[in-house]
């Protein structure tokens, strides 16, 4: 169905999040990790540069899990039964979310680090 109007694509989208929400417990997880960071940057009141780079790294990891739950959902759908290279597609997925969440940890680390000296 191409060429829906903003409204529709938007509700498409919000309904894949909330969908991806009730089923995966790992983006809950994030989620919750997220709200957490923006309490802390509210509370702290940074510099701008700050905002965007932890706004940045978790928008990374909550867009790398989207997708890994994206694409579970399909190969699950489309090809159900145990296949060495359906696991390996899986475990890819779940590698650039580790990946994500490295940086994002470093990221909170630095900033961390910034705000104790000074
Ligand atoms: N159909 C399959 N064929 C081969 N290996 C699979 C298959 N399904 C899962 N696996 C293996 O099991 C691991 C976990 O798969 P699963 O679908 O439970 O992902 P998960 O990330 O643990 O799921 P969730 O995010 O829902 O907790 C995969 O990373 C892969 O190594």
């Amino acid at each position: 169905m191409k060429g829906q109007g903003f409204t529709r694509r938007l509700g498409f989208a919000l309904q894949g999040l909330k969908r991806a929400t009730g089923s995966e417990r790992s983006l809950r997880t994030h989620l919750g990790a997220a709200a957490g960071v923006l309490l802390v940057l509210l509370l702290t009141q940074p510099a701008p540069l700050w905002w965007a780079v932890l706004g940045l790294a978790v928008g990374i990891v909550l867009m790398a899990e989207l997708f890994n739950s994206a694409l579970e959902t399909l190969i699950d759908h489309v090809h159900p039964e145990h296949h060495p290279e359906v696991g390996a597609a899986k475990d890819i997925a779940a590698a650039a979310v580790l990946l994500a969440s490295i940086a994002a940890v470093v990221a909170g680390l630095a900033f961390a680090v910034d705000c104790l000296s000074g």
